[in-house]
């Protein structure tokens, strides 16, 4: 069954209406919070075939574009346009046959701009080709077909090319490709990060060939790019792979040149790159693609970024902990980076800073309810009347209290602690230190998820020994608050409340360096209740009229 596409609505322009903008200074309080940088991926590397070069010339027939010249919709008038926006849709967004249609309406909704789309793995794809590829580690050659997540992505695409009315060789080499490295994989009973990155890649690279080959069948001129292959030039670590400098000339060439020569939508990859080293797929760690669309704004220096989700923006707490979370207008660049940093899903922690560097406004919207508003992010705002924006919570963090046996002074104490995390790659979320000790939180967003496994533990713990005594806690929670720090006594005094109130005990407090943002550390049992009397004493009381209150007292 072909699924028609919505009508497109009236052409409507996306002008950031940016609020007058205003100096926040910071003070300072006692306790500090850093992070060491993130973890390396280790393991030996399986060979497999060079994949950057091999997709480039299916899916469209040879030269990236399906079907004959556009006629119609996006690309009628004003080709020659330059390109004028990014839009990056999630996994959420393109889950279905019918949800890619609904996006390609949703695009059609904007006839005025030259977007270029970004896309992620449909729906889980990427979890799926993770799970699978551990599966084919202990399964055994023959068993590969029956592996489950494997039958789910493999029935997911050919069932969205079927339901949109696409040939199945869109995306059929991809599938047996797919099926040859998962054997591979068995027979050598070993994924490696190298491999994992490359199997997951082709999550992305699936869902642009069928998005493109969909725009072209309803003759939207459009043209598939695999980022490994346009200039996404990143570090080699693999899993967790950050852009480099040489990225954005090579993109911007790319595809402003393709652009000027033969005008199509370009639909790109996220999430993936290539090691400048190694030559190898890479991937950006999860949730990737929202660098990839930042990259490519800057790259071009773009009006406007666009990341569509399955959420109204960016809300004052993630909804699946607490539903009464309501949607922030606004945003700095800085806010966004922290609440990203310190756990927040809805955005990748690298994301902001390639549109903060080009000053590029950055909106989250809904996909499935483009009306809403959605979050405007950009280098200022007015922060006058904000006190708090959002709640991060992290769960299942491990804490370390580490106390000197006061065998060096204090300065080669943290110099020591710090060389450990450092030598052992043990990435650090918040410290709080006295003379002879500090406290530590360590980060448990690894690579894929995983979380820090015991035999790490046991290491850093044994080494840590050798110069002090060292206390783990584990099931602790980083709760952070992230607003203005302007407002941190109204912060801390009304946080005090809550805490008083619920009878949590607090085991560390910590200030953000870049004095956006306090965490509370918890007992995991307690983190839930808390935040959700954060959120009604920040988001839910009449925080605004104290502040005006204050104000006028001071005054
Ligand atoms: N503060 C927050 N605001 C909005 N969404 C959040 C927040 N914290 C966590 N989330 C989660 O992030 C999800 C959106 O991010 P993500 O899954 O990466 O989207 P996509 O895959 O569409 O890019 C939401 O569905 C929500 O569950
Ligand atoms: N597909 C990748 C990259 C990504 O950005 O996904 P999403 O936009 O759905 O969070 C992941 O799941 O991590």
């Amino acid at each position: 069954m072909a699924i028609p596409v919505r009508s497109a609505a009236a052409p409507r322009r996306l002008v950031p209406s940016i609020p007058p903008a205003s100096s926040g200074h910071v003070r300072g309080l006692a306790c500090f919070g850093t992070r060491t940088g993130p973890r390396g991926a280790r393991g030996l590397s399986m060979v497999v075939a060079d994949s950057t070069s091999r997709r480039a010339k299916q899916a469209d027939g040879g030269d990236g574009v399906l079907g004959a010249p556009v006629l119609g919709g996006l690309g009628m008038e004003g080709l020659g346009d330059q390109l004028s926006v990014v839009m990056k849709f999630g996994g959420s967004s393109v889950s279905s046959a019918a949800r890619m249609a609904e996006v390609a309406g949703l695009i059609l909704t904007f006839p005025e701009e030259r977007p270029v789309v970004v896309l992620s793995a449909m729906g889980k794809t990427t979890n799926n080709l993770l799970l699978a590829g551990e599966k084919a580690v202990g399964c055994g050659v023959i068993h590969v077909s029956e592996i489950e997540e494997w039958n789910m992505v493999k029935s997911l695409h050919i069932k969205t090319v079927d339901e949109l009315g696409l040939p199945r060789s869109v995306i059929q080499d991809m599938l047996d490709e797919l099926e040859q490295l998962l054997k591979g994989i068995a027979m050598m009973k070993e994924l490696t990060p190298r491999t994992s990155d490359y199997l997951v890649s082709f999550g992305e690279c699936m869902s642009t060939r069928i998005f493109s080959a969909y725009l072209n069948k309803i003759r939207v001129k459009a043209r598939q790019y695999d980022a490994f292959d346009i200039g996404f030039i990143t570090t080699d670590e693999f899993g967790n792979a950050d852009i480099l400098e040489a990225t954005y000339p090579a993109v911007a060439k790319r595809l402003h040149g393709d652009w000027i020569q033969d005008p199509a939508i370009p639909v790109v990859t996220g999430f993936l790159g290539k090691g400048w080293k190694s030559g190898a797929v890479t991937t950006l760690g999860r949730g990737g693609s929202d660098l990839t669309a930042t990259t490519i704004g800057k790259a071009l220096g773009l009006r406007e970024i666009q990341v569509w989700k399955d959420v109204d923006g960016v809300l004052t707490c993630d909804p699946n902990i607490y539903p009464h979370a309501k949607t922030v207008p606004y945003l700095t660049f800085e806010e966004a980076t922290e609440l990203a940093y310190f756990g927040a899903q809805v955005l990748h922690p690298q994301s902001m800073r390639p549109a903060r560097e080009g000053d590029i406004p950055v909106r989250v919207k809904n996909s499935y309810n483009p009306k809403a508003p959605g979050t405007l992010i950009t280098r200022q705002r007015d922060m006058d009347k904000v006190v708090l924006t959002s709640i991060v919570l992290k769960s299942n963090v491990t804490m370390l209290d580490i106390v000197s046996t006061r065998m060096l002074g204090q300065y080669g104490f943290l110099a020591r602690v710090f060389a450990i995390f450092e030598d052992l790659c043990i990435s650090v979320d918040c410290v709080a230190t006295s003379e002879v000790s500090v406290s530590v939180s360590l980060d448990p967003s690894k690579i894929w998820s995983r979380e820090l496994i015991q035999q790490e533990l046991d290491h850093v713990v044994e080494e840590l020994e050798k110069i002090a005594i060292v206390r783990l806690l584990q099931q602790r929670a980083i709760i952070s608050l992230i607003g203005n720090v302007e407002q941190s006594s109204l912060i801390l005094e009304k946080t005090g409340r809550v805490l008083r109130k619920s009878g949590v005990n607090v085991q560390m407090i910590s200030q953000g360096a870049s004095k956006v943002n306090m965490s509370l550390i918890v007992h995991d049992s307690d983190a839930k209740a808390l935040v959700e009397a954060l959120h009604q004493a920040f988001f839910e009381d009449d925080v605004l009229s104290q502040v005006e209150a204050e104000n006028l007292l001071v005054g």
